[in-house]
């Protein structure tokens, strides 16, 4: 029966910044971190086993968005940073510019012309102008465009748009019918500014091989193997942690990290129950599904310049290229991420593989190796990153992110801000660490 000042759930980012800036103001606060993986860093993982050539893949998080001094993560980067992380002439480099193709699984070859005209075309679907009724009566993001793509002829044109629209659905982590449309075209996200004041950058040893570094640099106390199942909170001066291994822990506070998607399937029960506002903030939130297929093969097929492409008709339409190390990436979300995640992955694969061998009739490819994610069957995930779903405003972040539970209980991580990145994951962290060691009159 071990007491803490300080027990944080999760060694995701939001944990682990929790856990630096606590153990940076004072080594005298009593902290753990329990993880219930066997590794740290939660949606940010890097596979370095499955894949020839000793190359590095992320299942989860890969692009470090917004990559200048604003962003909590770059200075640790630029403090930690090895050789390999500059060796820039390999697969998905410091800023890489975009260069984007298109291809068609009837195997007709997809002019540049269409292929750019495809693009505009999404570009205009999703500049819709201001409606003012939306604040009252919202609608979703799909009802909004589908004027517009409706009148978008039958034919390759259409049939590429569909293949962007898979990945719009995999970038918001939802279906299109799902998102609001108030909340995704014209609420103001600070974070969003945010994010244009730097570039996307991708590391070459993978997200994960940062989030180790960092770990190790500050020497946290985690526990892995260690999942959360219960929390009792009360008017004493100590919470309580039961631990599905069945140990006891005290704290004076606990900091909650662990995702959304566990919140909403309450993998952890508090006793007593969280209060009414915090459920519903929990209930109301979005949480979406993104998968990833990673496939490695005997040679690059494709066009090695392009970064990312799209194939007309194909069910897995949307791929990102590695050409040096021979993977394409093939992302999807919503409803389609789930039903990958329940099918076999034999029948994914044999799905793919003959979309782009009728997308590439002339060439000969073998496939060597794949890893597929399934990130929303995940015990510790149950989805991908939080989406704006409808009735959710910034005030449902914030409220997200309120203390609650006779003061015991702070919260952090992905979803108490918009953003839905590892870095503003991490600056919830940060913001939590701020109060508790006010509280802790620690400052
Ligand atoms: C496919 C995919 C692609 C993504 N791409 C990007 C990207 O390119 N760039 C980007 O910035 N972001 C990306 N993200 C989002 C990013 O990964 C998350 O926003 C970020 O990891 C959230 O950090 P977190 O600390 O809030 O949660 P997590 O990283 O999920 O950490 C929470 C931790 O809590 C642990 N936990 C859960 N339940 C318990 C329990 N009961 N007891 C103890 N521990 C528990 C989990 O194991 C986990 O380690 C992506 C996510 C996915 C899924």
């Amino acid at each position: 029966n071990r007491i803490f000042d300080v027990v944080i759930i999760g060694a995701g980012p939001a944990g682990i910044a929790a856990a630096i800036d606590m153990k940076k103001a004072s080594s005298a606060i009593s902290m753990t971190i329990l993880e219930a993986r066997n590794r740290v860093g939660g949606r940010v993982s890097t596979d370095t086993h499955t894949f020839m050539g000793g190359v590095s893949v992320d299942i989860g998080a890969e692009w470090i968005h917004g990559y200048g001094p604003n962003n909590p993560l770059y200075s640790l980067h630029r403090q930690l940073q090895t050789n390999e992380d500059k060796r820039g002439d390999d697969y998905f480099d410091f800023f890489e510019p975009e260069v984007t193709g298109c291809y068609d699984t009837t195997s007709s070859i997809v002019s540049n012309k269409i292929c750019l005209r495809a693009q505009q075309t999404m570009k205009k679907l999703f500049s819709p102008k201001y409606n003012a009724t939306l604040k009252h009566r919202d609608v979703s993001v799909w009802d909004m465009i589908r004027p517009e793509y409706e009148k978008i002829p039958e034919g390759q044109l259409k049939r590429l748009v569909d293949a962007m629209l898979v990945d719009k659905e995999e970038h918001e982590a939802a279906d299109l019918n799902r998102i609001s449309a108030w909340q995704h075209f014209f609420s103001d996200s600070p974070v969003d500014d945010e994010e244009e004041n730097g570039e996307d950058m991708a590391l070459q040893r993978g997200y994960g091989s940062l989030i180790q570094r960092i770990v190790e640099r500050f020497a946290l106390p985690i526990q892995l193997n260690t999942e959360v199942s219960y929390i009792v909170t009360s008017a004493s001066n100590r919470a309580q942690i039961l631990t599905k291994n069945g140990e006891i822990i005290q704290a004076k506070y606990i900091l909650v990290t662990v995702p959304l998607g566990c919140l909403k399937q309450k993998t952890i029960s508090f006793e007593p129950p969280l209060p009414q506002w915090k459920q519903n903030a929990i209930d109301v939130m979005g949480f979406g599904d993104t998968d990833k297929i990673i496939l490695q093969f005997d040679k690059t097929f494709w066009n090695s310049k392009l970064t990312t492409f799209y194939i007309a008709g194909a069910s897995y339409p949307f791929a990102v290229s590695a050409p040096k190390k021979r993977i394409l990436v093939f992302m999807i979300g919503g409803t389609r991420a789930r039903r990958m995640e329940a099918s076999r992955d034999e029948d994914t694969i044999a799905t793919i593989l003959n979309d782009l061998k009728r997308a590439f009739p002339n060439q000969n490819f073998k496939l060597e190796r794949y890893r597929i994610s399934r990130w929303t069957l995940d015990p510790y995930a149950r989805g991908s990153y939080s989406y704006d779903a409808f009735n959710t405003t910034l005030e449902t972040f914030e409220t997200l992110a309120r203390e609650c539970c006779h003061n015991q209980l702070f919260w952090a991580g992905e979803h108490t801000s918009s953003g839905g990145s590892v870095h503003t994951a991490f600056a919830t962290g940060q913001r939590a660490a701020k109060t508790i060691l006010q509280r802790l009159k620690i400052n």
